[in-house]
């Protein structure tokens, strides 16, 4: 029978998925870019190109104080730092080359973890 809501063993697994893969990203060679908050006096056009910035520093702050209602919006929030970084840097940048590193990355350990 399908389960109508999630149980709260359910969500706190989740969490627990969540947490860890944030580390994770945190920890690759390939974040450096990704870390803090762009500083968007030190990044010209930043500021106006892109509307909803986001980095790990964020999330995780998100995360520790529940902030996100489940896992889709975890992950919702990950998937932003990657558009925003192939929105603004040029693909063969260093910059851009991390993030498609680390959205690869990401997607390969998320759907390893949680499908
Ligand atoms: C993710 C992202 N996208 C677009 C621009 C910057 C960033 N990341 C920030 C943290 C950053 C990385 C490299 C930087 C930088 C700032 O300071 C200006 C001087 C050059 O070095």
């Amino acid at each position: 029978p399908a389960r109508k809501s999630k149980t709260s063993k359910d969500s706190s697994s989740e969490l627990a998925v969540c947490h860890m893969l944030l580390a994770e990203l945190e920890a690759h060679r390939c974040a450096w870019p990704f870390l803090t908050p762009v500083n968007h006096k030190a990044v010209p056009g930043y500021k106006k190109v892109i509307k909803r910035p986001m980095d790990f520093s964020t999330i995780k702050e998100k995360l520790t104080s529940n902030h996100y209602l489940n896992l889709e919006t975890f992950i919702a929030d990950i998937n932003l730092v990657f558009d925003n970084c192939k929105k603004f840097n040029e693909d063969q940048s260093e910059i851009g080359k991390a993030g498609y590193n680390m959205k690869r990355f990401f997607n390969k350990r998320w759907t390893e973890l949680l499908q």
